[in-house]
């Protein structure tokens, strides 16, 4: 059987490391700023949204939300994105996603201050990202980093297999597991022979969305599974992208869903503001 990679318990530790920074950093008055924009009433946002202020509070972030209605057009949204631009005590900015229909999701983005950009989607950190300039790094794909390091793996030199190509995880995922010199494939919707993709990868990061798709049998022997699908099934249960009991039993370490990567995705977060902060007084 698999060692089980227990992301809760590593967001816990990585909790404890940025909340030890804030205490450090509270003798030169520098608090750590995080703002989330929320717009409109989905409720599965509502839930993310009170989980990362619920973290930021405790590890010593001043920590606001500002709740617009789904009616807010993309001007009222805008004004407030360049206010919070503007307020010094403002170090990260993160506008929860998917935005109500009709907003331009991609103008919002585009609209945070890269030096703000808590969840390191402005095109300016995408940028940077590809071609290894330090910056803020979006929160899931460094959170599977984080969850690959602390499972005893190198990806370097492996061949590693992306299973999504997503703006927010799949292809930053490929970017940061390029940087650590895995061998990178990114597989999608058309891919040809995902079974044989899969049944190739020595570190497998399914990110496509798509309940149990990856089935256990497709699983190298000894592979590292990391999985980001969260899926809700008709009778509510939540599942990832691979089939866990079956890939669990060819894996040499793999992740659960719930309790892996959605943890680390809140706990990067405070990692990104933190950096933000202090970043802000070197300027
Ligand atoms: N601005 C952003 N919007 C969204 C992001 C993001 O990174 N930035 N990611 C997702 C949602 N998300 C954070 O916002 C997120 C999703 C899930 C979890 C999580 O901890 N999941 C739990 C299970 C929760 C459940 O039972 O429903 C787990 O996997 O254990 C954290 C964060 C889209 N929007």
């Amino acid at each position: 059987m698999a060692q089980l990679i227990d992301g809760k318990a590593i967001a816990a530790q990585v909790r404890g490391e940025v909340a030890r920074a804030v205490k450090e950093l509270a003798p030169t008055g520098l608090v750590p700023g995080l703002t989330v924009v929320r717009v409109g009433d989905d409720p599965a946002s509502a839930v993310y949204v009170r989980g990362k202020r619920k973290d930021s509070e405790e590890v010593g972030f001043r920590s606001v939300e500002h709740h617009l209605p789904a009616t807010a057009t993309q001007p009222e949204i805008l004004a407030l994105v360049a206010k919070l631009n503007a307020d010094p005590l403002v170090h990260g900015i993160l506008v929860q996603l998917p935005l109500p229909k009709g907003v331009d999701e991609r103008a919002v983005l585009e609209a945070i201050d890269p030096r703000k950009d808590a969840d390191g989607f402005h095109p300016y950190n995408v940028g940077a990202l590809s071609i290894g300039i330090p910056g803020p790094r979006p929160c899931t794909p460094a959170g599977v980093m984080r969850l690959l390091r602390e499972a005893g793996c190198d990806p370097k030199g492996k061949r590693a297999l992306v299973v999504g190509r997503s703006n927010i995880v799949g292809k930053p995922m490929a970017m940061m597991l390029l940087e650590a010199h895995a061998t990178v494939t990114v597989a999608h919707s058309r891919t040809a022979d995902l079974p044989a993709e899969v049944g190739r990868a020595d570190v497998l990061v399914a990110a496509i969305g798509k309940a149990e798709l990856v089935k256990g049998a497709w699983v190298k022997p000894g592979a590292v599974v990391i999985d980001v699908g969260m899926n809700r099934l008709a009778g509510g249960k939540l599942v990832g992208d691979v089939e866990f009991a079956a890939a669990a039993e060819r894996a040499s370490a793999i992740t659960p869903v719930p309790g892996g990567v959605g943890p680390m995705t809140r706990a990067m977060l405070l990692v990104n503001t933190l950096e933000l902060a202090r970043a802000s007084v070197r300027r």
